[in-house]
């Protein structure tokens, strides 16, 4: 959480950001704020004076005058606070999401979105960052409440110092008690954060419709609505409790202030009777004793609204100003050309220190212009590895050396930038079909020859031409754009579209492919065989399989096994050695033969 330090460094980030998004419009803002609080302390002197003057038989006119203008801004002002303070809140708003999503993008690999803490944080991150906009109403509104208080604490003292010294003395417990509850409201948001991430995960599972077909065969609807209500009830619970407190302090305060106001009335009345106030002592008297009050109120209110906000809003600074993930090099180097290619030295890792290790000291080595195969069972660790290459995690011990260069010593742009890949669990985006394609390279996009190209090369084109509106047509159902009814594709197109999309970066040093065939039909997946195989000719490429068919031209095939590469081969050779690969081997050709012996 956030403290003292933490909210004040919030809320010099906070009064930045507003500056800098929005100068004329705080600067308005403030104006117009200033006339708003003005006014009542402006008009409740007119009125004693035109009430004063009127009693002693004078000419009201211009204490009247002045009271109507003050009256109109009266009017008029709150209007346009509202429109200010709604416009510098989407302007202010615009900007911290942008500032928070720009530094979500810099983190460089995939722990930060695996830990339940920073994803809480990076929750409230977006809550401050679309409620930081009303800093600005926050603040002004202590300040107008502050000009008010001033203004009617002046009057005050004029009548009666001792009034004054009651009122502000009965408004100070408000002060710290609010601050206080602030400071307890923002550590509950903080607990219950959790349980609303849950709930919004469960609501979105509901209205998914991916899980809208086992929701309904396996009849789950009542068991997930049970959950999500589950967790809505513990948020629940914990906003209760607070409001509860608020409530029981909230209502002591108010108690103590009224008693201080009808103290005060009880004092003027009996003071006008001895006739010690005049008529106009008692009107500014009441209308000071409630708006120092009202005034007091507000000021409190919007502080502890305000330092809440500022509390939520050091989950923002703290997301921006987080180091990065991974360590990055002061100095980045470039892989030297010509190189040997890729090597793993003795790489061990897990995914963090709870988590058993996956990697167990991986040698392995890619050489540059060749293609090597990576076999084993399942959770033997292949899409790990891959997760390696690209840095989206380190090795918790040993090197993965590119040309013989350390690859945290790359810019993991540069590094990335020389690889494509087919991910096992790639991405399906609601996007058209030409965008989902040119993802793979921006650079591309809005470049119909290229992907039309790429689409060509990964088999697809044809199906992706034969849709409602050809590559413009959405690839999802879920959104509307105005571009026809969108379509969704079978597994194995999709699967085509990812490829096209890692066929797209086009000459990349190292090819991926994490079982790019695997939803794929026996014609497709040996037209895509056939296809990746000479694509790949001449290329440096990792190609990961559960077909060992399908990997069994590759240049050498490694086997790994719980994380230890334990052989490695080209298939004439681990077929020889009688091992794990060719027990695998045998085993899924023998299951096609008797298929075929079958009657
Ligand atoms: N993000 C993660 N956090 C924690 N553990 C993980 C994570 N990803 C994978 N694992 C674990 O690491 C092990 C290796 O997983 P990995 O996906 O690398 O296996 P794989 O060889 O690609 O398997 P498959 O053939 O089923 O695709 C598994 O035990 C898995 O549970």
């Amino acid at each position: 959480m956030t403290g003292r330090g933490g909210t004040r460094h919030a809320a010099a980030e906070a009064a930045r950001l507003i500056w800098v998004a929005a100068p004329g419009g705080v600067a308005a803002f403030l104006l117009v704020t200033l006339a708003e609080a003005a006014a009542p302390v402006v008009a409740a002197w007119m009125l004693k004076l035109t009430l004063d003057t009127l009693a002693a038989g004078g000419d009201i006119l211009w204490p009247a005058l002045a009271m109507a203008v003050t009256g109109l801004a009266s009017a008029t002002a709150p209007q346009l606070t509202r429109y200010l303070s709604a416009e510098l809140g989407r302007r202010v708003g615009v900007r911290a999401l942008d500032r928070l999503f720009t530094a979500l993008d810099r983190f460089v690999g995939l722990a930060p979105f695996e830990d339940p803490a920073f994803l809480d944080r990076l929750r409230l991150a977006q809550q401050g960052a679309s409620t930081s906009g009303q800093f600005v109403s926050g603040v002004f509104g202590m300040a107008r409440a502050a000009v008010s208080l001033v203004g009617f604490l002046a009057a005050l003292l004029v009548i009666s110092p001792l009034l004054a010294l009651v009122v502000a003395v009965t408004a100070a417990p408000a002060w710290w008690a609010e601050l206080t509850l602030s400071r307890g409201r923002a550590a509950m948001l903080w607990r219950i954060t959790p349980n609303q991430r849950k709930e919004i995960f469960y609501s979105q599972l509901l209205g998914s419709v991916e899980a809208a077909k086992e929701i309904r065969l396996f009849g789950l609807g009542p068991f997930l609505r049970g959950r999500m209500l589950g967790e809505r009830d513990l948020a629940n619970a914990g906003q209760r409790a607070m409001d509860r407190k608020e409530l029981a302090a909230q209502g002591g305060l108010g108690l103590l202030g009224a008693l201080a106001a009808g103290a005060g009335l009880v004092w003027a009345v009996l003071a006008a009777r001895r006739g010690e106030l005049t008529v106009g002592d008692v009107s500014l008297l009441l209308a000071a004793v409630a708006s120092t009050q009202a005034a007091a109120g507000t000021l409190v209110r919007s502080a502890a609204d305000t330092h809440q906000q500022l509390i939520i809003f050091g989950h923002h600074t703290a997301v921006v100003t987080t180091e990065p993930d991974l360590p990055l090099p002061a100095l980045p180097t470039t892989v030297p050309a010509g190189g040997q290619g890729i090597e793993l030295r003795d790489v061990w890792f897990r995914y963090s220190d709870e988590h058993p290790w996956v990697l167990r000291g991986v040698n392995l080595t890619v050489p540059t212009g060749r293609a090597v195969a990576l076999v084993g069972l399942n959770g033997a660790g292949k899409s790990t590895l891959v997760k390696l290459l690209c840095r989206l995690y380190d090795p918790t011990r040993g090197t993965i050396l590119w040309n013989g260069v350390d690859v945290r010593e790359l810019d993991p742009a540069e590094l990335r930038g020389r690889i494509s890949a087919v991910f096992q669990d790639h991405m399906g985006y609601d996007f058209s079909a030409s965008d989902n394609i040119a993802v793979g390279d921006l650079t591309a996009h809005g470049d119909p020859a290229r992907i039309g190209a790429a689409a060509q090369r990964a088999g697809v084109h044809d199906q992706l031409m034969a849709l409602p509106q050809g590559y413009d047509t959405p690839l999802t159902r879920t959104f509307a754009d105005g571009t026809g009814a969108g379509v969704t594709l079978s597994g194995g197109q999709w699967q085509r579209v990812a490829l096209a999309r890692a066929i797209l970066r086009g000459d990349r040093d190292l090819m991926i492919l994490d079982e790019p065939s695997s939803g794929l039909d026996p014609q497709a997946e040996h037209d895509v065989h056939e296809r990746m195989l000479r694509y790949r000719a001449g290329r440096t490429s990792l190609l990961i399989s559960h077909r060992l068919n399908a990997v069994r031209h590759a240049d050498t095939i490694a086997v790994l096994d719980e994380g230890v590469i334990v052989e490695s081969g080209h298939h004439d050779e681990l077929m020889e050695a009688g091992g794990g690969y060719a027990r695998l081997f045998h085993l899924q050709a023998q299951g096609y033969r008797d298929e075929l012996v079958t009657p």
